[in-house]
């Protein structure tokens, strides 16, 4: 079955249009194991962009490492529908014309210096022009108010839409992954691929983008203007271009380091509060808040450094980049009159024309070459987001292939399985493991710490798959099973129960929202839970707080229980499921487990006596051998 429809965000992020292709999982009982590790690349820039970097002085950015290939400009739109490609469209269209307005403006500008030079101030053809003129600019002035509310509302529009689509995918396919992947993963990376990368093709294809666009056609317009009004005046003032390009590349250059590093001093200072916040209770059992405070400070001192290099170097270049048009804008007044006297300029409104356009060429020039990156990052980060996206595990909790059998009755078989993890492949952790649990049975895994328990019980749910042998469940091999109703067949109970921020109920009805108010209570009796709940401020509509940090472990673990049977599995799955308890909990929650299996195959895992003593079966798992009491 597909994934239910999650976000109320539906009207906007509806539509396949723009969703992604995905590799099609054939869920081919010939899979070994699920060995998919991603090819390392390195992406080589092309003459273009180099050619680009060179002329807007950033020859820095040709040598950087790009270890994904970067999608294409449209590529940062696949997400988008067709409304929002042509919001796209539109948005490109209104930075041009902004861009091409600005120079326009400078040419009534000129005018108007025409005017009050050229008239006498109370005459009227001084009144008429002047007025005319103002008008003019009045009117264009309005016109670039709309075209900048259209472009920023379309660019913003846009990004804002896609990137809800894109974080979405993002999650969906998260939480797609098969197990294999995640053990090769830092959560953290991805933590901050949903963040940063987002953040990164938000600006590809938003207001940054129309910025560029519009300093680029701003560029153009001012050239085509100067040199159709004076082509001497113009060519001398071009100059100021690449001047003030090379200032802004200079200051790029200078920030982009420090900045990064003080990025990475508060990221350092950010993990650092994380931990402590997570493992509060330990520090403040430790007295430990002072230490923490100090590593804390540490780190963010660190930062400090970087922070008011970043602040100089702003500011000097900042400076500098005026001082740099300004002086080549009194050359240019210097030039402009000399022509004017040997009259090769015949109106003075010419010089200002000329200066002005060219000014504003160069002046967002070197506003835009610090965002010349933009582009290319936003790129690279959508290629990182969408291998994610389009990597379809073969192990796919998405797949509506497999069979569904009904009326399963949980017999359980491991024939001859052998196995090792993905990322440890040279180490063996199953040598032919052979069990069988029949339906109502209950069979205990014991052995020593790293024997492979654990494991085992993972290979039952197809978190991984053998690398020999097979795993039955009633005749059927665990890999011809459709996942999501293996997993609904199967029932697992951890040794930390994870519960989540939300309700009870919430809790409760996690794969299985169609649960009723009865059948929630119904298991909530079988798992020993239901009259702690209901002694709750608001009973099964009590917050729990982050990981049910409002619950006992016992407590925790029953509603755990108490979850994992709503689904009513025919196979019960219980690791350790008691070993965190103490004595009074851990009876109560074995007495939830006795009266959850009852009817199920049940495997337990467990170190104390107390929990396997009622077993049918004991296993005792030893790298070559197994036996069975
Ligand atoms: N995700 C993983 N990736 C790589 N190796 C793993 C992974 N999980 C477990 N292992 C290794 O596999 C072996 C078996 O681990 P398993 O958790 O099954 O042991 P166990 O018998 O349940 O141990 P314990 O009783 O301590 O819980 C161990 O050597 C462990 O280090």
């Amino acid at each position: 079955m597909p994934p239910n429809k999650v976000s109320p965000l539906e009207d906007i992020l509806d539509g396949d249009a723009w969703r992604g292709k995905t590799i099609d999982n054939d869920n081919s009982s010939d899979d070994v194991m699920d060995h998919e590790d991603d090819e390392p690349y390195k992406h080589t820039i092309s003459t273009a962009e180099k050619i680009t970097n060179y002329l807007l002085c950033r020859g820095d950015l040709n040598s950087q490492e790009i270890t994904i290939k970067p999608v294409s400009l449209f590529g940062l739109l696949r997400f988008g529908s067709r409304y929002d490609n042509f919001c796209f469209f539109l948005g490109c269209v209104c930075a041009i014309l902004s861009g091409i307005s600005q120079p326009c403006l400078a040419i009534i500008g000129g005018r108007l210096a025409n005017t009050m030079l050229v008239y006498a101030p109370t005459s009227d053809e001084f009144r008429n022009a002047a007025y005319e003129n103002v008008y003019i600019f009045i009117g264009m002035s309005a016109a670039v108010i709309i075209i900048h509310l259209v472009q920023y509302f379309c660019f913003h529009g846009v990004g804002t839409r896609i990137i809800l689509r894109l974080r979405r995918e993002f999650m969906r396919a998260l939480l797609r992954q098969n197990a294999g992947w995640f053990d090769r993963q830092h959560s953290g990376d991805l933590v901050s691929k949903l963040n940063d990368n987002m953040e990164r093709i938000h600006e590809g294809i938003g207001d940054k983008l129309g910025l560029l666009i519009r300093g680029f056609s701003m560029l153009i317009a001012a050239i085509i203007i100067g040199f159709i009004y004076e082509w001497r005046l113009a060519l001398m003032m071009l100059g100021v271009a690449p001047l003030s390009c090379f200032t802004m590349a200079l200051m790029a250059r200078k920030t982009e380091g420090v900045a990064g590093r003080q990025m990475a001093a508060v990221g350092a200072a950010g993990s650092v509060a994380e931990e402590a916040i997570l493992g509060v209770r330990t520090v403040q059992s430790l007295n430990g808040q002072p230490e923490m405070v100090k590593r804390y400070t540490d780190r963010l001192t660190d930062s400090k450094g970087f922070a008011m290099w970043n602040g100089f170097w702003n500011g000097f270049f900042g400076g500098f980049f005026y001082f740099v048009l300004y002086s080549y804008m009194g050359c240019g007044m210097l030039y402009g009159g000399y022509l004017l006297s040997v009259d090769i300029i015949r109106e003075p409104g010419t010089v200002f024309v000329v200066i002005m356009a060219m000014m504003l060429g160069a002046y967002f020039l070197g506003m835009i070459s610090p965002h010349l990156l933009v582009l290319l990052n936003a790129r690279a980060a959508a290629a990182q987001i969408y291998q994610i996206i389009d990597r379809a595990p073969k192990i796919d909790v998405y797949s509506d292939a497999g069979k569904k059998p009904s009326g399963m009755k949980g017999r359980v078989v491991l024939e001859n399985v052998h196995f090792r993890y993905p990322s440890r492949k040279e180490t063996k952790v199953l040598y032919g493991l052979n069990l069988t649990v029949e339906p109502g049975q209950t069979v205990a895994l014991v052995g020593h710490s790293g024997c492979g328990k654990s494991t085992s019980i993972g290979l039952v749910t197809r978190l991984y798959m053998p690398e020999r042998g097979r795993v039955l469940i009633d005749g059927y091999d665990v890999n011809s099973l459709n996942i999501e109703h293996l997993r609904n067949i199967v029932g697992v109970v951890q040794q930390e129960p994870v519960l989540f921020n939300a309700t009870v109920a919430d809790n409760l009805r996690l794969g299985f929202p169609e649960i009723s108010r009865e059948q929630m209570l119904h298991v909530c009796k079988m798992a020993n839970a239901h009259d702690f709940i209901a002694k709750l401020p608001q009973g099964y509509d009590t917050l729990i707080g982050d990981g049910g940090v409002q619950l006992s472990g016992g407590q925790k673990q029953r509603v755990a229980i108490a979850r994992t049977l709503a689904r009513d599995p025919k196979v019960l799955l219980l690791d350790e499921a008691t070993s965190a308890l103490d004595a009074q909990s851990e009876g109560i929650v074995q007495e939830a487990l006795n009266k959850a299996s009852k009817g199920r195959a049940t495997i337990v895992i467990a170190h104390r006596l107390s929990t396997i003593k009622d077993a049918d079966k004991i296993v005792c798992i030893d790298k070559a051998s197994y036996c069975i009491r």
